[in-house]
């Protein structure tokens, strides 16, 4: 039994005597009972009057009374709060105790002079409030009275326990239900159906918004399962059957379908039907199933799109000649292709990875290692000046061996300094071939094969800026014209003397080194230029030609052999020459003399 002990001094002015808002208080039935306790200890133990004060938190209150009505009023609170101690209190006469003597409530009506309270405690020791007795009289309470009291506490403690336990239960529950309630409200408000199948009973129960999925009302469709099989799009039915079953059969987790519904007026509606059974037979017999239904037929339409978009573009870049690429480069200068088309199986005889990527290193083995180093450089400058990339090469390729590639993609920065490039390669092979072509026609001579005089002036100007840039250099530049040509024309015709000019070209050609250069000047003048030469040497190479031409007379077909002759002018080249003509213009003189001195003859400028 426990001790009574003396009267603490504390107060506490400042704890609320309301119960508090969201409170286990006890109210009707546990407030009743409270008040019955507290009339019981009055008359068991003949005191004038009994309370019971509950605490919670920052409040406490007087929950029940017997006798006197005590005003909840701080002061008097505070008269309370004495005995909130976890020990048994009496006060035999509060007017010799000097922290009570001047309450209200003892020195004025009531006029209390005995205060006895035990205190509230719950199973863990938690203090719940205190059970009091008061008297008009100064008396010391008996051990029997005593016993009453804390066992009145006792019995209070316990009841006040359970009915906060209940009222905490209660409100967990309704929590549980308000969040069920809002978590259907959610799905129904999604446009989600529900549905809850019967299985033993071949019956399915459809939500509101189930039906309302379909352009029914609630009471338009029945539970027969029957029935709903009828709704699913004929080509679906086997595939909704056959994954049902299997989740039946406890092969699957759950249940999960898309498929096509019949709406209300007769039209098609693409559902995601998601399920999973909840009861079983202890044998594994599907009992329940409960499930939702999603209307997805926006997102079957914008999928179906992207579907349609996704081939298109692959169609495109597989179809159109050549590779499409997308390649990046981040702010590090590392790089790497995101994207590459099927074309790149014929533009570097390469198989890119599932993923439609492929290692840089695996084109950069491709590319001719003359043109890698610009291949790279291009890539590096159309980055840091944000401007177009576009690149002739060459790579060497297992089966199709050298060929040209020609490249074009716009750089685009990103925010993390990353460079992206859309591009294409395509194939330059033939083009580079026609271009050579053109370039050979543009500037050969056909009869001859020799350079034209547009190329033979080409390499002049080349020659003189290689003298001015090494003065120590020498060239001499000859002009040649053969002689009397007009009458071999006259005389043998035209075809002869075509072969005439391709006789003395050959001749020509023969003595020159590889690094002399002769054209055609037209008719039959032609120029030469001797590289590394000067004007003896220069004399000394007219010598032999003209000798050539002598020992190696035309020789038509069907005729007799045509002796040719040429007369040549020399000059020196000079790296102060300020234009290419001049060297040539002295040759020409040198030639004109020639020709004056009688022909076959050679004469330098
Ligand atoms: N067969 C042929 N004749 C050409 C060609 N080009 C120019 N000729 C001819 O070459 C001749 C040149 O004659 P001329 O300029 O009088 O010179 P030449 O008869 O050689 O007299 P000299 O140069 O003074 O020795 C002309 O009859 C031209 O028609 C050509 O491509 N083929």
């Amino acid at each position: 039994m426990p001790t009574f002990a003396k009267l603490d001094d504390a107060s506490d002015q400042d704890r609320s005597t309301e119960p508090p808002g969201n409170s286990t208080t006890l109210h009707t039935t546990a407030d009743r009972q409270l008040e019955r306790l507290t009339r019981t200890a009055q008359r068991l133990t003949g005191t004038d009057s009994s309370a019971i004060l509950l605490v919670e938190g920052d409040h406490q209150w007087i929950a029940a009374s017997a006798g006197h009505v005590f005003p909840d009023t701080p002061r008097t609170l505070s008269f309370f709060y004495h005995a909130l101690q976890r020990t048994p209190i009496l006060v035999e006469d509060t007017l010799a105790d000097p922290r009570m003597r001047h309450h209200p409530l003892v020195a004025q009506a009531p006029g209390i002079r005995m205060y006895a309270a035990s205190p509230l405690l719950a199973e863990d020791g938690t203090l719940l409030g205190a059970f009091y007795l008061f008297d008009h009289r100064p008396q010391a309470l008996c051990a029997m009275h005593r016993t009453c009291l804390d066992e009145l506490a006792g019995v209070t403690a316990s009841a006040v326990q359970q009915s906060r336990a209940l009222a905490s239960m209660t409100a967990r529950n309704t929590t549980l239900m308000e969040k069920e309630r809002r978590m259907l409200l959610a799905i129904e408000g999604s446009g989600t159906g529900i549905w809850d199948r019967n299985v033993a009973a071949d019956e399915i129960h459809y939500s509101r918004s189930w039906k309302a999925l379909l352009g029914y009302r609630e009471h338009e469709l029945t539970n027969r399962l029957m029935d709903s099989y009828l709704r699913v799009h004929p080509d679906d039915i086997d595939y909704v059957r056959a994954t049902i079953q299997a989740h039946f059969e406890q092969k699957t987790e759950s249940y999960e379908v898309e498929h096509r519904l019949r709406c209300k007026d007769g039209s098609y509606i693409w559902v995601s039907s998601r399920g999973k059974v909840v009861s079983r037979t202890p044998d594994g017999k599907p009992l329940r199933m409960v499930g939702t239904t999603q209307d997805i037929t926006a997102m079957r339409t914008i999928s179906e799109r992207l579907r349609q978009s996704a081939k298109l573009l692959s169609d495109l870049s597989s179809e159109v000649p050549g590779l499409m690429f997308q390649r990046q480069q981040r702010a590090d200068g590392t790089a790497h292709y995101s994207y590459v088309s099927a074309g790149i199986a014929d533009m570097y005889e390469l198989d890119p990875e599932e993923d439609n990527t492929i290692a840089p290193e695996a084109i950069h083995a491709r590319i001719h290692p003359d043109d890698l180093q610009t291949y790279l450089t291009s890539f590096e400058t159309s980055a840091t000046q944000q401007k177009p990339w576009q690149l002739e090469y060459r790579v060497m390729l297992p089966r199709q061996g050298l060929r040209w590639r020609y490249g074009h993609a716009r750089p685009q920065r990103l925010e993390d300094g990353t460079t992206v490039w859309h591009g294409l390669i395509t194939d330059a092979t033939e083009r580079k071939r026609i271009e050579t072509q053109w370039q050979a026609l543009a500037t050969t001579d056909s009869l001859t094969q020799l350079p034209n005089r547009h190329a033979f002036m080409t390499s002049l100007a080349a020659e003189l800026a290689r003298l001015q840039r090494d003065s120590t250099r020498m060239a001499a530049v000859l002009m040649l014209d053969l002689d009397y040509f007009k009458s071999i024309n006259d005389r043998w015709g035209h075809a002869t003397g075509d072969a005439a000019l391709r006789h003395f070209a050959s001749l020509l050609r023969r003595q020159l080194r590889q690094a002399d250069v002769a054209g055609r000047m037209g008719g039959e003048e032609f120029a030469v230029i001797l590289h590394g030469a000067d004007t003896a040497a220069a004399a000394a190479f007219a010598r032999r030609l003209q000798e050539s031409l002598e020992t190696t007379p035309l020789q038509p077909e069907g005729q007799g052999p045509i002796a040719l002759t040429v007369s040549i002018g020399i000059a020196a080249m000079y790296a102060s020459d300020g234009t290419p003509e001049l060297a040539l213009s002295r040759s020409d003189q040198a030639l004109y003399r020639a020709k004056a001195a009688g022909r076959n003859c050679i004469e330098i400028g």
